[in-house]
């Protein structure tokens, strides 16, 4: 049962903004899309489509676009923050003055800012103030828009802070097509969608290597395992890891055709520099940045990340794929589930 509010604005007209909102229209309400280009606005008017970003997908009259932010947000019960992560405290920054008090914030990105290392919701907080905190809600889950804009099934999570806020952003989302989960850790959902890009380069670099398909289990497998290793150091619920934003957008992130990062790491596989293969992709490969804020807050919160480190050498010290490889094959020998103690279980 869809949230029954006004207006929604989508601020971001890439894929998933685009998707968000065609996901969002429809309801008896105007779906405000905020672009940056101006040529954007003039195509989806004439063609009602957005070619660059979601080719094929009709936008229906309902959405209006615009490059004006206040005119986006005048207005706005909801407000869908659809940017890329590296660009979300600027537009954040730019957006507040205009975002009506106690509209509803759900932001999509899925990064940590590299600088401060920060996760998004400490981003908001940090820029909005710390009142607003109980109005934000992050949604996260596999999700590749070509699919959601094509109504195909799809499950997806919500965390808060406040647990109305994730209902009411639960709400908003749910339909025949999305299914949508409400999940109190937020520290959880933030770095499970984040991290999963540094594990799906790498998957993406196997498949270019070699489509070892042993090898990308392993990889997922034992990323999964220090992804949770250092979201246990900073207070997230391992089971989160488990879940939609944790398990679930890995596994979509490192298989899917659709996937920026997996297509970006394929290219690196087969010999292309990060910058060739960048420029192939075209998209935003969040990724990349991801992996050197992973890397600092492995060092930072003293979480041993290996497939990290070697993702780390490789992308931004040269260090040859194979050679990545052949380290996390002969690291010295460990045990599978490193927590036993936490797991209360005990040789
Ligand atoms: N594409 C997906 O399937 C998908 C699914 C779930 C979550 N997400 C997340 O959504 C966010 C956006 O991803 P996307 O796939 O839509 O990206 P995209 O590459 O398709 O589009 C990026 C959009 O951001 C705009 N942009 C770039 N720099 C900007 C800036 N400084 N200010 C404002 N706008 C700027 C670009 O013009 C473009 O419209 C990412 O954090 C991504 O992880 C994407
Ligand atoms: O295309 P990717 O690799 O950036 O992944 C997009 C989404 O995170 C999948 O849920």
């Amino acid at each position: 049962m869809a949230l029954d509010c006004g207006q929604v604005t989508v601020l971001g007209a890439g894929s998933w903004g685009t998707a968000l909102a065609c996901h969002l229209a429809g309801d008896e309400r105007t779906v405000k899309l905020w672009a940056r280009r101006t040529e954007l606005i003039e195509e989806i008017n004439t063609c009602r489509e957005n070619k660059r970003y979601l080719p094929g997908i009709f936008l229906p009259a309902s959405i209006q676009v615009t490059v004006d932010l206040e005119q986006a947000l005048a207005g706005a019960e909801v407000v869908v923050f659809s940017v890329p992560s590296h660009t979300f405290r600027a537009v954040l920054r730019k957006a507040l003055p205009f975002i009506p008090a106690g509209a509803l914030i759900v932001n999509t990105a899925k990064g940590i800012e590299e600088n401060s290392m920060q996760r998004l919701s400490e981003v908001f907080i940090s820029e909005a103030g710390p009142a607003r905190a109980k109005n934000y809600a992050v949604l996260s889950g596999p999700s590749h828009a070509e699919e959601v804009a094509l109504k195909m099934p799809t499950a997806v999570v919500v965390a808060s802070a406040s647990q109305h806020t994730a209902v009411l952003a639960q709400d908003l989302f749910m339909r025949e097509n999305l299914r949508v989960y409400t999940n109190p850790d937020i520290i959880g959902v933030e770095l499970g969608g984040a991290l999963k890009n540094v594990i799906a380069l790498g998957t993406g670099i196997v498949d270019g290597l070699s489509g070892s398909d042993n090898a990308k289990a392993a990889l997922m497998t034992r990323g999964l395992t220090e992804i949770t290793r250092l979201g246990m150091a900073m207070h997230a619920n391992p089971l989160t890891f488990a879940g939609l934003a944790g398990l679930g957008d890995l596994i979509v992130t490192c298989t899917s055709r659709h996937s920026r990062n997996r297509r970006a790491g394929i290219a690196i596989g087969r010999g292309k520099t990060l910058q060739q293969a960048l420029d192939e992709v075209n998209m935003v490969v969040e990724g990349v940045r991801t992996t050197r804020a992973a890397h600092k807050l492995s060092a930072t919160w003293g979480v041993e990340m290996p497939i990290t480190e070697q993702m780390y050498q490789v992308l931004f010290h040269n260090l040859p794929p194979r050679a990545a490889v052949n380290n996390l094959m002969t690291r010295g020998k460990t045990r599978e589930v490193e927590e036993l103690a936490l797991a209360k279980i005990k040789w």
